[in-house]
């Protein structure tokens, strides 16, 4: 990219989320990424550019590793002149959904990270111009934890998804809660992964994305009570699943085509298109812990229909699920059984300060930093070192927790699909797919507190406004006692 040439005119607004905000090329599948701050937080551009030098590093170095060589696209740091920038922020202002303009682009230091546009990303090569279908998925925790560190029984049977759902509606952050599940979409069991990826159309929240050549036509943009607009969806899909125009229009021709394109999802979130470093490593087996949360609504209508086993049949070790679940489940502790590490390396760091780069809290997230993430052993000894590599690891996985999929599809026909790109099939098309993950950056050391915090806060919600609603004992019980947080408080 010719940096000494930028015109913000060929560059518009693509979305954001908490920590950057991201804009594209009209013509070329770039983007660039920019860091957000609060106003006032005033940053200087060595301290910009290294962090986004970690980005990039931990990108190449580590999430590799856990996801492959295919999956991750790390990007590289770009230097843009500072007119460029401030023009680019004044043109796209106004296309910023207000629920983000908490934080500002940052258009002090000139730099960005420069990635290829995962939503125009070319499955087929030799065709330009082809279309190109675009799903964002950001699944969230697919575990239940599995630690003997867990003081609440309740985080042994409903999953942390749907317990903040809970949570988060009553904060106003969603209008409705989500009947999507997690559990059930790293199931790998095709019937609770259609019924996860249903409820992710009904109420896409944050969790999903639908774009078409690279331009948003589903999901969130900023209203919080946004409706579902299958019809609409159908009418933007339906070139890609009935291109010969076989289906008249209506109510079953929608279902039809969601049909289509929730199979589509399934297949390609499925299949192993790359093999990784970490795959050879001895992870966590995914049998341990419960395999389904007892608040989905699938596994209550099995339930109601008499049906008390939840099957999960497990995903195929290559595919981007497996690989995004033993990534989240290097969280082996829970965030109850890290928090003590935590304060051990605190207090170690309180009187060694000057350690803090020695034990690469703040990176560099090199080879080394990745080898000393490969210990899975969970007996303490006592050491900072042991407390250190679990608080790494539990950043990878809260990382990995907090990831995006993103699903690209191409039509092709029968005779000029590659062989080196995967197919997956519909009933009237075919497709070449790419997956990747995008949104890899390592969550930070200082957030720790805040995660045990918020953990605490989402299970006393529940425990209080859901479970003993539905529970007419523990109903009575809250009834009685009205100060509820000091019976069910962790000491
Ligand atoms: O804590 P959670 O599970 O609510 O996740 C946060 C996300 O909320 P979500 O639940 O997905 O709506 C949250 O997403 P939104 O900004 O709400 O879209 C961020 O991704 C946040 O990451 P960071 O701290 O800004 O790096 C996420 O925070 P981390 O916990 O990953 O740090
Ligand atoms: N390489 C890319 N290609 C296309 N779109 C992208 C790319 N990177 C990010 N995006 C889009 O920009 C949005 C925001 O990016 P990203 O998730 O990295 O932001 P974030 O602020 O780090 O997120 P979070 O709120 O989870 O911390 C994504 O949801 C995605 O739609």
């Amino acid at each position: 990219m010719e940096v000494e040439k930028m015109d913000e005119n060929e560059w518009k607004y693509h979305g954001e989320g908490n920590q950057s905000l991201v804009v594209s090329h009209c013509q070329r599948c770039v983007v660039l990424r920019f860091l957000k701050f609060p106003p006032n937080q005033n940053k200087t551009s060595e301290e910009i550019l290294h962090h986004l030098q970690n980005i990039v590093d931990f990108g190449k170095h580590v999430m590799k590793q856990f996801f492959g060589e295919n999956y991750v696209h790390h990007g590289e740091i770009i230097q843009l002149p500072l007119d460029f920038v401030r023009q680019l922020c004044l043109k796209i202002q106004p296309e910023r959904p207000e629920s983000r303009c908490d934080k500002d682009m940052d258009t002090l230091s000139g730099y960005a990270m420069c990635l290829p546009n995962l939503t125009r990303l070319q499955t087929y090569r030799f065709v330009e111009h082809r279309p190109i279908l675009c799903i964002e998925i950001k699944p969230k925790c697919g575990f239940i934890p599995f630690s003997s560190h867990v003081s609440q029984e309740i985080k042994h049977k409903v999953c942390r998804y749907c317990m903040h759902q809970h949570l988060k509606v009553a904060n106003g952050k969603w209008k409705r809660p989500s009947k999507y599940c997690p559990l059930d979409l790293f199931s790998g069991n095709k019937q609770r992964m259609h019924f996860a990826l249903k409820s992710l159309l009904q109420e896409a929240q944050n969790n999903l994305k639908i774009f078409k050549n690279g331009e948003l036509i589903y999901g969130c943009k900023d209203d919080q009570d946004s409706v579902s607009d299958w019809n609409e969806l159908a009418r933007h899909l339906k070139p890609f699943f009935f291109p010969s125009n076989g289906l008249v229009s209506g109510p079953h021709c929608t279902r039809t085509i969601v049909k289509e394109l929730i199979h589509v999802i399934t297949m390609t979130l499925l299949s192993s298109t790359d093999a990784c470093r970490a795959g050879d490593m001895k992870t966590v087996p995914i049998s341990q812990g419960r395999s389904y949360c007892e608040a989905s609504a699938f596994n209550k209508e099995l339930v109601r229909n008499g049906k008390h086993k939840l099957e999960s049949s497990g995903l195929p070790r290559g595919c981007l699920l497996y690989k995004t679940l033993q990534a989240q489940m290097l969280d082996m502790l829970d965030i109850e059984g890290l928090y003590p590490l935590y304060s051990r390396v605190e207090q170690y760091l309180e009187e060694s300060p000057e350690e803090r780069s020695t034990l690469q809290i703040d990176g560099p997230y090199n080879e080394a930093f990745y080898e000393k993430l490969l210990d899975l052993s969970t007996e303490d000894d006592g050491t900072v070192a042991f407390a250190l590599t679990k608080v790494q690891q539990y950043r990878i996985a809260m990382t990995a927790k907090d990831c995006s999929i993103m699903i690209a599809l191409s039509p092709c026909l029968q005779d000029e699909c590659s062989e080196q790109r995967p197919v997956v099939l519909t009933s009237k098309s075919r497709f070449t797919f790419s997956v990747s993950v995008l949104d890899l950056d390592l969550k930070p050391y200082e957030s720790i507190p805040h995660q045990y915090k918020l953990d605490g806060e989402i299970v006393n919600y529940y425990l209080k406004n859901v479970q003993a609603k539905d529970d007419p004992v523990m109903s009575s019980l809250f009834k009685e006692n009205e100060d509820c947080t000091l019976v069910l408080h962790k000491v």
